[in-house]
């Protein structure tokens, strides 16, 4: 049958995808990635400070998701410590499929690959990266995708699921037709985005051993990074 997104959906994907463009990195931040000293020490520091920028930009961006700030305020927490990394994930994916100066993207690759992470990390990160740009998503995509990963009813610690379930079949239902229009000629590409989620999950455990094997070496996090994080 006839796949339409309707009035409402039109406007929540308008409201979702203008609040993912409007908060990026400051480009200051992201400038520093330019900087000459590629110690891994270096390193390190710049992807925590950006790290750290990540976080708030996402902070910022869950404020504009519908129905977000109308949950449980210790739910919102929940869900932003349990998506964080993710969300994170999905936003350096985009940024190194973009391809364009402002992402740095060789730059910010050295730096990854040189910032103490063990290969056996690397290896599923940038594979992660290759699949989500064979994906070719269309902003609306991305940021459907990046709500959808933010309202995860099952993350550590959330008491009202079924609020939370609410919200997130709402944006998916959304997804769903979204890929129908944009990629007609591929039935499964709703299937295959939601394939990524679980490739995330995967990922954000890799990410729990990443942290632990930087502190083994004494490595230094922010505040807010600890705090989200719950390292330190
Ligand atoms: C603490 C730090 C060393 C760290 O721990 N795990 C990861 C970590 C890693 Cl190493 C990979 C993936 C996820 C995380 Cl949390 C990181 C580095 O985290 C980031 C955070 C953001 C990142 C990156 C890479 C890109 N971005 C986003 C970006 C860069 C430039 C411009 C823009 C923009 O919005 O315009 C966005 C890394």
């Amino acid at each position: 049958e006839k796949v339409e997104i309707t009035k409402e959906q039109q406007a929540l994907m308008k409201i979702i995808t203008d609040a993912y463009n409007r908060h990026q990195i400051p480009q200051d931040v992201a400038k520093k990635l330019l900087q000459d000293q590629y110690s891994a020490e270096e390193n390190f520091l710049l992807l925590t400070e950006m790290a750290t920028s990540q976080v708030q930009v996402l902070v910022e961006f869950t404020k504009n998701i519908p129905g977000f700030l109308s949950l449980d305020r210790e739910d919102q927490i929940a869900l932003l410590k349990g998506s964080a990394v993710e969300a994170m994930f999905l936003r350096s994916a985009q940024v190194f499929n973009r391809k364009t100066p402002s992402g740095h993207t060789e730059v910010l690759e050295e730096r990854i690959r040189k910032s103490g992470i063990s290969e056996e990390f690397i290896t599923p990160m940038f594979n992660f990266y290759k699949s989500i740009g064979e994906l070719h998503m269309v902003q609306e995509e991305q940021a459907l995708l990046t709500t959808v990963t933010i309202l995860t009813p099952d993350r550590p610690y959330v008491k009202d699921q079924q609020a939370v379930e609410r919200l997130q079949e709402t944006i998916l239902d959304v997804l769903r037709k979204l890929c129908v229009l944009q990629h007609p000629q591929e039935p499964q590409y709703f299937a295959r985005l939601l394939g990524r989620l679980t490739e995330l999950r995967t990922l954000s455990h890799y990410h729990t051993e990443m942290l632990a094997s930087w502190r083994m070496n004494d490595h230094k996090f922010t505040p807010l990074l600890c705090e989200i994080w719950d390292v330190q």
